[in-house]
């Protein structure tokens, strides 16, 4: 020790410098991993896409946040990678100048980065309008389809179909493999009471709209009377012919006209005797294919259907009337009447990951392309959720399979049999 004595402030320094070493090697390996080369390309991807629709050529701020030539790193601010390397969230700025509040500018960013983070998958966004930041999130698959069943729901309550476990506090038991389980469901309200008492559902051809007429109607069975027009004449609805309760079946333009000139009367004549109103049953209206009906009529000179309809959207809620349209996209977008678009405030949009907003259908917002009866539904003013629809095929196509044509016609209200009882001439 006496011998080290003069070197005494050198091995100060020496002993200092190794501490700092490997306390700094001990910072160096906790410190979080940076993205890899693969991954910076792909958020590099991500921002060159998308800096055209934030960046503008008068931008006043001395840095903006996206230019032609600028980097990733500058502008997000969260991410992260699946171990696939897939992207799974991405959280972003943007300038204050964006108009965040106009929904076709919020679609038009949502469907490049959609696009360039891989279509196959579905997306969530959060727009944060207070700190100008978008969050972009892969969602977890949809529940698998539910078939055909009875559902434990009040008279005035409809099950649309299921959603995301987050999107509603309520469950409702179904089977699902022979299993029960519980699933949060998207419940319909029809009626008085209900703020949104008529439903418009479009999608694509094939993407499943007759599919939830027919759940719906199977349900409204069970307490209302149903007029059911189907505007394709294709007989999808055939099964539903003289079941207790079905008053009219109609797959012709001549048999259209007569069943909603019917709806319209009737509609109008259950305001002017509400004394009767009490007793009678809620009357249901669904109509497969307004538009092309409405092609129809144009053609041939007669009124079009969709006029006949005004009365049932505007007074069928007082009147307990109800219309249920489904309509193929992209003929809806245009071929809707207005009284049509904005009297239906649940919408349901299927075959296309898409969103409502207001009395728009915004169908493509550039996610995944969805399974048959995959979707958006927007009930009012509330927010839009995801939805899966109960699988109700027609049980008269032949394609349909055994177990579900069982299911199906289990729903129907048995028909009844004409008394026995021989009649005797007195
Ligand atoms: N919820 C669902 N779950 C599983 N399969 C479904 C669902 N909805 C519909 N499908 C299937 O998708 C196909 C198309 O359904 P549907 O006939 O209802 O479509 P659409 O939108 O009316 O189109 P189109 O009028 O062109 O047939 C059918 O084979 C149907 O069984």
């Amino acid at each position: 020790m006496i011998a080290l004595t003069p070197y005494g402030p050198w091995l100060a320094v020496g002993a200092l410098m190794c501490a700092a070493a490997w306390t700094g090697r001990e910072a160096a390996e906790e410190a979080p991993a940076g993205p890899t080369a693969e991954q910076c390309d792909r958020l590099q991807a991500l921002y060159d896409a998308v800096a055209p629709c934030f960046c503008t050529e008068d931008d006043p701020h001395p840095q903006p946040l996206y230019t032609p030539d600028g980097t990733w790193d500058h502008a997000f601010v969260a991410h992260a990678f699946a171990p696939n390397e897939r992207l799974e969230h991405v959280e972003l700025r943007y300038p204050p100048y964006f108009p965040d509040t106009d929904a076709a500018a919020r679609g038009r960013v949502q469907q490049v980065l959609a696009t360039k983070a891989g279509r196959d998958r579905d997306y969530r966004f959060d727009w944060d309008e207070e700190h100008n930041r978008l969050r972009m999130t892969v969602r977890a698959a949809l529940p698998h389809p539910v078939d055909a069943q009875r559902f434990v729901t009040a008279p005035t309550e409809s099950v649309l179909g299921f959603t995301d476990p987050e999107s509603t506090a309520r469950r409702l038991p179904v089977i699902v493999d022979g299993q029960q389980c519980e699933l949060p469901p998207v419940v319909w309200r029809t009626g008085p009471a209900s703020t949104e008492s008529h439903l418009l559902v479009v999608g694509p051809p094939g993407s499943g709209t007759s599919n939830l007429l027919r759940s719906l109607a199977l349900q409204a069975l069970a307490h209302s009377d149903l007029i059911v027009v189907d505007g394709t004449g294709e007989g999808a609805y055939s099964f539903l012919s003289g079941r207790p309760g079905v008053l009219a079946v109609e797959t012709s333009p001549t048999g259209a006209h007569t069943a909603l000139q019917w709806a319209a009367h009737e509609t109008s004549r259950r305001l002017h005797t509400p004394a009767e109103l009490s007793q009678s049953r809620p009357l249901w209206v669904i109509v497969d294919r307004p538009t092309l009906l409405s092609h129809l009529a144009h053609d041939q000179g007669h009124c079009d259907p969709q006029d006949l309809l005004e009365t049932p959207l505007r007074h069928g809620r007082a009147a307990r009337v109800t219309v249920a349209l489904a309509d193929q996209l992209p003929e809806a977008e245009e071929g809707l009447s207005a009284t049509v678009r904005s009297r239906t405030r649940a919408k349901v949009v299927l075959g296309q990951m898409g969103s409502v907003d207001g009395d728009r259908i915004n169908p493509v917002l550039g996610t995944a392309p969805a399974q048959p009866g995959q979707g958006h539904v927007r009930l009012g003013d509330g927010p839009t959720h995801r939805i899966v629809v109960p699988h109700t095929p027609d049980p008269q196509d032949s394609a349909t399979a055994p177990a579900l044509r069982t299911a199906v016609e289990g729903l129907l209200p048995a028909v009844h049999e004409p008394d026995a009882t021989p009649v005797t001439n007195v």
